[in-house]
């Protein structure tokens, strides 16, 4: 039995959306929790924060052509400021996320040039960084005066997609698994993209118009050759912030 980590949020519901085998158990949680898990061979693969694979390489394989990736906007890791970005000051970053904090640290003191002090309690904070759906759920109270979206920033300062999750496999699970994996989630995706076109999809908590815009005009799952080369730029400049 293979245990795969599936992040519990909107963004992976076309991944998985026909992703049933007899060898398959699912194991969510939130991507940090599950980076965990994987690194200490409690799950023998998952999508999980792709900066898991850039600071440790040598201990898993990528199954290939998969990702959780935005071209341009990605609507569900987000900025909440009370000011604008430049006058930000404190931030609270999510613990659920690995890659968007270090995404937010890089935009915030390598592009910005600010020096912010990051803050546990999301009260002292005057921005939050938060991700998956706790970040769509935030957009739509519309508390906060400046939201940014922080894979336009990226595409802003580099012209580059970005990619947030990967599809990593321990390097000591059975090399089957990465052919089960990229057979099970390209079925689902196509499955998933058929039924929507249909109008056979719903997801309890977001209209039709919501779902449309996210998985058509945000998330992309295709690793192609521009994704590799903005994760790669990615981790060159991550690594000051890890
Ligand atoms: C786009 C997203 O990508 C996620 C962001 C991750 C991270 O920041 O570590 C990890 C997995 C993805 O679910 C999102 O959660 O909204």
């Amino acid at each position: 039995m293979f245990k795969v980590g599936k992040v519990s949020y909107l963004n992976t519901v076309p991944l998985f959306y026909r992703f049933e085998d007899p060898m398959i158990e699912l194991v969510e949680g939130e991507p940090s929790y599950l980076v965990s898990l994987l690194r200490y061979g409690k799950i023998h693969a998952g999508i999980v924060s792709s900066v898991e694979y850039l600071f440790n390489r040598s201990q898993y394989r990528v199954v290939s052509g998969l990702c959780i990736a935005s071209k341009q906007r990605v609507c569900s890791v987000l900025l909440f400021s009370k000011r604008p970005m430049l006058e930000i000051k404190r931030v609270y970053l999510t613990p659920a996320s690995l890659t968007s904090k270090i995404l937010c640290k890089h935009l915030l003191e390598d592009v910005y040039k600010l020096k912010p002090e990051y803050v546990e309690s999301r009260e002292s904070a005057d921005a939050l960084l938060l991700i998956g759906d706790d970040a769509l759920y935030e957009k739509r109270l519309g508390k906060f005066e400046y939201v940014y979206d922080l894979a336009e920033e990226w595409h802003k300062v580099y012209s580059l997609p970005f990619v947030f999750a990967l599809f990593l496999v321990r390097k000591d699970a059975d090399p089957s698994l990465d052919r089960l994996i990229e057979e099970l989630a390209l079925k689902s995706i196509k499955a998933f993209y058929e039924d929507f076109a249909q109008g056979r999809v719903k997801v309890e908590g977001f209209s039709r118009d919501e779902l449309k815009d996210y998985f058509y005009h945000c998330i992309d799952y295709f690793l192609d050759e521009e994704k590799e080369r903005s994760l790669e730029l990615f981790g060159s400049l991550a690594y000051n912030h890890r």
